[in-house]
């Protein structure tokens, strides 16, 4: 499924693998509300010479994508344009037309160039009030126009992983409840009680939340998505995860290029078998 509009971001690679049973890595930041415009540009004009030049993001085996503020996403697109670096935003609304004050259309979105949306993040959950009724339409307007959800799913509070799992499946379940013909999901798994810490959720709790989640979707059809973590991910992180993601949902730490460029130096090598996200 693809965008009805331009696309900011250079397929060509991520293509060529279509046939093969390795799965790319998949690294996605979000820049939240961190960055002016300006400062939004700049980094990912950076990004941008970094993946030119990065021969495994060259190759389609480590796949990038960024989620700037709707304001600076018109001029990040054209800052990434000819880049393997595919662009997002971190919200949507649920109808593409209407008396919907402040509300941005999806397919506004698509035709801009967008190929991700972020849907059900923990913040606007909390700070936006956003609930299963809305992530559900939000996710299903996605859907319907092309775009990619990123859907953000997590525990609240710690808790053992059996019971994370459960509870982001019914995220999950919720959340696509409404999405017709979904044929590609990434599914980010962040436990709030993760996000904007110092340090991650530790790598045996991730992996064994994930294997879960995999099971799940594999079950429900639905095996090529990727399954990527977040919360506080960094640096370091993805080598003790090894296969067991799919990828990383970066915040705070991918605010330096170098950061973003030593992560896609750790996503080499690990690969994993299966169907391509
Ligand atoms: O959208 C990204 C996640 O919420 C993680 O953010 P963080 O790495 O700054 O905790």
């Amino acid at each position: 499924m693809r965008p009805p509009g331009p696309v900011a971001d250079a397929d060509g690679p991520s293509r060529s693998s279509q046939q093969e049973t390795v799965r790319p890595v998949l690294l996605g930041a979000s820049l939240k509300l961190y960055l002016d415009v300006d400062a939004s540009v700049a980094w990912a004009t950076s990004l941008a010479e970094i993946a030119r030049a990065h021969p495994a993001v060259v190759a389609g085996d480590v796949r990038l994508f960024i989620l700037p503020s709707l304001p600076a996403l018109d001029r990040v697109i054209t800052a990434v344009a000819g880049s393997p670096i595919s662009v997002g935003a971190q919200d949507l609304f649920w109808a593409e037309r209407g008396a919907y004050t402040g509300a941005v259309s999806g397919a506004d979105l698509a035709r801009l160039g967008c190929r991700y949306v972020e849907v059900g993040h923990a913040e606007r959950r909390h700070v936006f009030g956003e609930d299963d009724a809305i992530i559900r339409r939000k996710l299903a307007a996605a859907v319907r126009n092309g775009l990619t959800p990123v859907l953000c799913v997590g525990e609240e509070t710690q808790q053992e992983a059996d019971l994370a799992g459960e509870t982001c499946i019914a995220q999950i379940e919720s959340a696509i409840a409404d999405a017709d013909d979904l044929d590609d999901l990434v599914v980010a798994y962040e436990p709030e009680w993760a996000i904007g810490q110092a340090e991650p959720a530790a790598p045996e709790h991730v992996t064994a939340v994930v294997a879960q989640l995999r099971s799940h979707l594999a079950r429900r059809g639905l095996a090529g998505a990727a399954v990527i973590y977040g919360g506080s991910a960094k640096p370091g992180l993805l080598s003790t995860l090894s296969s067991g993601v799919d990828g990383l949902f970066l915040g705070r730490f991918a605010h330096e290029p170098q950061a973003f460029a030593s992560i896609i130096d750790e996503a080499v090598g690990t690969h994993r078998e299966g169907e391509e996200p």
